[in-house]
Parts: structure tokens; sequence; C-alpha cells
């Protein structure tokens, strides 16, 4: 059985070594010939898979090891009788993780000296932006949902839902709809001229989704005038070739790795795995956890005297400071035009360890009930 897999895949060996003969090649350059006799592909988002990669070629599974499934054409796949399996909400948490780091940044930022007195509005309700809402309830913010598909399927409880509108008129606005390009729910420049312009000076735009959500061009123009909204991108149209200029004009710009904790790329892998396993009728005894690293970062300590914003936004910030992402991002940018795209992938392929909130346990000595409750909802174990 010949597997051909993205380079960057983790722990190829570990889970598929001995399903298949492994070959690893660039996810970005992959081509028809790469594929031609392999039986099974594994991929993650930056190979586009339709007829032109595999038409001819023996590959009978597809497997890509993330969220977003863009990159797929599941139409052709299913119609040439290749089955298909992705790894919904393997990073999830990540990009929670991500999103909450920004908040708490903005927040100090702004002068917000209780982050839950910003309100968040969160566009596309699935894994990510479920669990994000289920956090920042817990963490008391004032949360809402816009989901219209979602708000479609539940009838009367898509009540719970809220309009676009109402959505963007949040504080903070995060998009986590997936690509998609046509129908009733296109999410392609679904943030376009329009809707950029209706959001204010105050307010904080977020996007991990995928940069196509969002018009580049009337994102430049909006971030232009002198309201501008504050923005924080970490996905990109045309990745890997960043708009240099709109890379300037936002706060804070990272390199698509809203979902590269180390225990999401770990998951993808290990959902593919067992999708794998189910297809070829294999048992799947590996489980992402048996390959999880000690992490770096054990243990966290406060006492009486700690208050609780600022602890929470230390123990965030040990875990995961998205100004290093930006700061290495820039840096990278700041290359000459033809070097930016592999430098681009570069700090994705070098990307540092990054552990989730869990794999930290804070040790919290006479502190309050409310702070206790502050760090459980933030997802960290907790040592009383
Ligand atoms: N930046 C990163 O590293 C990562 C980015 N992603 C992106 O985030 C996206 C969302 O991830 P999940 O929440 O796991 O996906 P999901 O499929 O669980 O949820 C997406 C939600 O968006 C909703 N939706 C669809 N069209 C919409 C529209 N027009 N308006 C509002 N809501 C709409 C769907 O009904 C669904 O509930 C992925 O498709 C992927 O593109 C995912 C993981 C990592
Ligand atoms: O899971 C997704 O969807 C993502 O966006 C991934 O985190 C992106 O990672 P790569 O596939 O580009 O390594």
């Amino acid at each position: 059985m010949r597997i051909v897999a993205d380079e960057n895949i983790p722990l190829l060996d570990s889970f598929f070594g001995d399903i298949g003969e492994i070959h690893r090649v660039s996810g970005r350059t992959m081509s028809a010939t790469d594929v031609q006799n392999a039986d099974i592909l594994l991929v993650r988002s930056v190979t586009r898979v339709n007829q032109a990669l595999l038409e001819g070629s023996r590959v009978r599974f597809v497997g890509t090891c993330t969220i977003g499934t863009d990159h797929v054409d599941q139409q052709w796949l299913a119609s040439s009788g290749i089955a298909f399996s992705a790894a919904p909400g393997c990073n999830a948490n990540s990009v929670v993780e991500y999103v909450l780091s920004v908040i708490s940044l903005h927040a100090e930022r702004r002068g917000v000296a209780d982050w839950s007195k910003l309100s968040v509005g969160i566009i596309g309700a699935g894994n990510v932006g479920g669990e994000l809402a289920h956090k920042l309830e817990r963490l008391d913010f004032d949360v809402v949902c816009c989901d219209p598909p979602r708000a479609e399927r539940e009838g009367d409880d898509g009540q719970a839902f809220v309009s676009l509108e109402e959505a963007m008129a949040c504080d903070v606005v995060t998009l986590h709809t997936p690509l998609i390009r046509e129908g009733d729910h296109a999410t392609l420049h679904l943030f376009g001229q329009d809707r950029l312009s209706a959001l204010k000076e105050h307010q904080l735009l977020i996007n991990t989704s995928r940069g196509e959500v969002i018009d580049t061009s009337a994102l430049l123009a909006r971030l232009d005038e002198p309201n501008a909204p504050t923005v924080v991108l970490d996905v990109w149209e045309q990745e890997p070739r960043i708009h240099a200029e709109l890379l300037e004009k936002v706060w804070l710009a990272t390199p698509h790795i809203a979902g590269y904790s180390l225990e999401g790329k770990v998951q993808g892998s290990e959902m593919v795995y067992q999708a794998l396993s189910r297809y070829m009728g294999l048992p799947a005894r590996k489980k992402a956890g048996q390959f999880l690293p000690e992490p770096a970062l054990a243990k966290l300590s406060f006492t009486s005297a700690a208050q609780e914003m600022s602890s929470a936004n230390i123990a965030i910030r040990s875990c995961y400071d998205p100004r290093q992402d930006d700061a290495r991002m820039r840096l990278a940018m700041s290359l000459p035009a033809e070097e930016r795209g592999p430098a681009f992938d570069r700090l994705r392929r070098d990307y540092p360890v990054r552990r989730e909130f869990s794999s930290v346990k804070i040790q919290l000595k006479g502190t309050s009930k409310s702070m206790q409750d502050t760090f459980r909802a933030l997802g960290f174990k907790l040592k009383l």
C-alpha cells in the first residue's frame, strides 16, 4: 500500500507507518506525478485535491487532517468512487484559545479593565464558534451567534441565533464560517465594502476562518479611513502570497496558525487515521494523547495576592501570545517580494510547539471562587 502524504502532517510514521509505505511530499507543490501511484493520499489545507491532481491515479482514499475542506472537490471524489474523510473539530480548541488571547490583548490595549464587558458577535457557530460561545458565556461575556444554516435547520430552536447585522454590532466580531463559494449561504467575500463600512472605530474584527471570507481590496480601502475598525488576520486571500500593504494596516497578523496547537495538529492526524482504519477494516488502537510529550510549561501558581484579570492574562499569554507570531510574520514579510511566499510557508512548517491551556495545571492558594471559575472556564486544570 503506497501512501503519499504532506510532509507537514505530524506523526505520519506513528499513525500510518504500519498501514503502508509513506512517501512525503510538499503539500503546497504536490502534483499529479507525485500521487500517480499512490493508493492513499493524506493532505492538509494547502493541497488542491481535484480531478487535475487525481485523475488516472490509483488513489482510493483521501484524508485531510484539517477542519476546513474548501481545498477538496468532494463532488468529484464521490463521483469517482474515492472515499474522503476530514478531521472536523480537531483543532477547534486551538482556534478558540487564539481568539481568547487576542480578546484579552485587545481589552488591555483599550483600557477595558474587565474584558467580559466587551460584547462578542460570532459569525458561524459550528465546532469553533460554538466552543468559543460556550467559553465566553462561562466567562460572563455578552455573546451572540449568527449562523443562518443552523437557524434554518434547527427551526424554532434556531431563535438562539441573531442576524448578521446584530452580530456585527458587537465590540468584537469574529469569523468562524467555512469558505463557501456559492449558494444561499455563500461566505466568499461575506465581508465586502458595505459590511466593512458598517464596522466602527471601537470594534475589533478577527478572521481565523479563510482569507477569502473578507474582500482584501475592500478591507484595504476601509483601513485607510480615519474611523477604521481594528483588524486581526490569521488567514489571507491567496496564501502564501500575502498582501504586504494589508499586513501593515492590521493590528495583528499571523500566518494561518490559529489551529496550530500541538494537540490540534495531532488530533487531526488521529482522526484521519481512525477514518482510514475504518475504511480498511483495520483496528484503530492509537490515540493522539499517547504521542503528546510533557509540556514545557506544566504548572503556574497564584497566591491570594493575585488579581483575577491580570492572573488570567499571565496564564493565557504564557500558553499563547499572538504578538510573537505577529512579530515573526512581520519580519518574514519584510523580505523581498519573491521570498515572502516561501517564508510564509516556513513559518508554518517550523512552527514552535504550542500547547493548549489544558496542559497547564494552575495552582491557586487562597484565591476567590470567581477566580477559580475563570480559570476553569478558560480550560485550565486547577490544583487547589
Ligand atoms: N485559522 C485556522 O488555523 C483554522 C481555520 N479554520 C476554519 O474555520 C472554519 C470553521 O471551523 P468549524 O467551526 O470547525 O467548522 P464547522 O463546520 O463546525 O462550523 C461552521 C459553521 O459555520 C456556519 N455557516 C455556514 N455558512 C454560514 C454563513 N454564511 N453565515 C454564518 N454561518 C455560516 C455553519 O452552519 C456551521 O455551523 C473552517 O471551515 C476552516 O475554514 C478551522 C481550523 C483552523
Ligand atoms: O484545520 C483547518 O481548517 C486549518 O485551517 C488548518 O489549521 C490549517 O493548517 P494547514 O492545513 O494549512 O497546515
